[in-house]
């Protein structure tokens, strides 16, 4: 199962076609908000810190509970409520209100300053006293999302400390999995409050892979042939990552022999691309100043995974239309093919899927993955070991398999994102791309 993503408008309009009421949602979200700071915590006093909108609405729900449920609880505001769901939340609690600029700190602080409505950065003394009421708590939970951090982009509109537990309402707002604000939820945890939380876009779940046929051949399992460059060293690692993925047959063509391939994948010295059981081609990694290679490999009717030096001599996006390709750039060969694109790395992502009619692999620490029909998936975190040079080529490895197995494009650039990050995690802070092989 893989997690909705919805932008701030996609969440009010899930809120608002909810069988229940907007009371009955916000009576959910600060219920789970409590019993999550308690669970994640422990009993210890808190102070629960309440904006003008209905995060802090949120916010005076989750007090009300924690007190029910016997902690010593404190509340703070730096305003009156503003709307009429976060006063009706402000008069069933019963406790004192004090002014944000004076309360006294506490071990476990609860940011309800803003959520899905922030619009601009916290003014700054507001900014400089929230920093040090977190400084001195032991704990933060941020409801929703960490005040500062805008819903849809991930930006930080203003530097705020990072929560130790994030309670995500309803659904995952693409901040949660967007840098630079996805480095600051600390625990994420999602709280079901009700809504059908239908979305095109998603986070990447554990992927279920095609059955290996118990009358498999090795043509049948599938059969990656990789495009060699100047640079043996990346297609060696690529090639090593495809046969580890479960493609059946792994070819490499080269001009000269290269050392570093694997023995089970198949070097020759000529690129036969007409070859119908091509599963999937790979060009791209360790191609160097090659471009005669992309045009090669733009003559095969095969899918193909296009990565690294190929992507910056494709020239025009367009001409990639009815190539059944995978793209996989870093934000460098990103901007280099599509240019400054606006909007949010979501919006980028899926206008130049649209615009090459290619499935988007635009890599980073907050890796997505675009179709040109619209659908989004974003990365769960990846160690950011990843941060070393050969790791992408790996990726082109593992995705060129799982095409060459069968899987539709945007599965398979899915799937091989997520078995990337985990075969990262397991191979530990210390990896080089060659360990990652390992651990496939
Ligand atoms: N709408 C609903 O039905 C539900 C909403 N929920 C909560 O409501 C949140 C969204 O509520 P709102 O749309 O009221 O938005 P927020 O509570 O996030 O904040 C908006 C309010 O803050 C003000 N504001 C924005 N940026 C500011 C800044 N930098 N400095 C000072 N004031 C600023 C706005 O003018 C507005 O009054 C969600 O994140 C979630 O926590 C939950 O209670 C679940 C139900
Ligand atoms: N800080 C990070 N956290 C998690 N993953 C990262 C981070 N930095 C890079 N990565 C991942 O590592 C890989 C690097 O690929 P790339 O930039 O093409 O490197 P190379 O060309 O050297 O192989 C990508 O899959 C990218 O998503
Ligand atoms: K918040």
């Amino acid at each position: 199962m893989s997690r909705p993503i919805l932008t701030a408008a996609a969440m009010r309009r899930a809120e608002a076609a909810a069988p229940v009421g907007l009371d009955l949602l916000m009576e959910r979200a600060g219920q789970s908000l409590a019993e999550a700071a308690l669970r994640f915590a422990g009993p210890m006093p808190a102070l629960v810190l309440c904006g003008p909108g209905n995060n802090g609405g949120d916010g005076y729900v989750a007090a009300r509970h924690l007190a029910k449920l016997g902690l010593d609880v404190r509340v703070a505001t730096l305003a009156e409520p503003a709307t009429d769901l976060a006063r009706a939340a402000r008069e069933q609690w019963t406790g004192r209100v004090e002014a944000l600029a004076t309360a006294e700190p506490a071990p476990l602080l609860i940011d309800c300053l803003f959520g899905t409505g922030l619009k601009r950065g916290l003014e700054a003394s507001l900014a400089s006293r929230f920093k040090a009421l977190a400084a001195s708590a032991s704990l933060l939970v941020a409801a929703d999302l960490p005040s500062g951090v805008e819903a849809d982009s991930g930006a930080l509109l203003s530097d705020v400390p990072a929560a130790d537990l994030t309670l995500a309402f309803g659904a995952l707002k693409p901040a949660h999995r967007l840098m630079p604000a996805m480095a600051r939820m600390g625990r994420l945890v999602l709280a079901d409050i009700g809504i059908a939380a239908d979305s095109q876009w998603h986070e990447i779940g554990a992927p279920v892979l095609p059955a290996i046929a118990a009358d498999a051949h090795k043509y049948s399992r599938g059969l990656v042939h990789a495009l060699a460059g100047t640079m043996p060293g990346a297609i060696a690692l690529s090639a090593g990552a495809a046969a580890r993925s479960g493609a059946g047959y792994v070819r490499v063509s080269t001009s000269k022999p290269i050392a570093a391939l694997p023995l089970a994948v198949v070097q020759t010295g000529d690129a036969k691309l007409s070859d119908p059981r091509i599963g999937c081609l790979l060009v791209g990694p360790g191609m160097g100043d090659l471009p005669q290679l992309l045009t090669l490999a733009l003559t095969s009717h095969a899918p193909k995974v296009i990565d690294a030096d190929a992507i910056r001599h494709v020239g025009e996006p367009a001409r990639l239309k009815g190539q059944d390709a995978i793209l996989t750039p870093h934000a460098g060969e990103f901007s280099a093919l599509f240019g400054e694109l606006p909007g949010t790395k979501a919006e980028q992502a899926l206008a130049a899927a649209e615009a090459s009619g290619a499935v988007i692999v635009f890599k980073g620490a907050d890796t997505l993955v675009a179709a040109p029909d619209g659908r989004l998936g974003f990365a769960p975190p990846a160690p950011a070991w990843l941060a070393t040079a050969g790791t992408g080529d790996v990726l082109a490895g593992i995705i060129a398999a799982l095409r060459a197995r069968g899987m539709p494009a945007f599965e398979a650039a899915c799937a091989g994102v997520w078995l990337h990050g985990r075969a990262a995690e397991r191979a530990g802070p210390t990896m080089t791309a060659d360990d990652l092989l390992a651990h496939l």
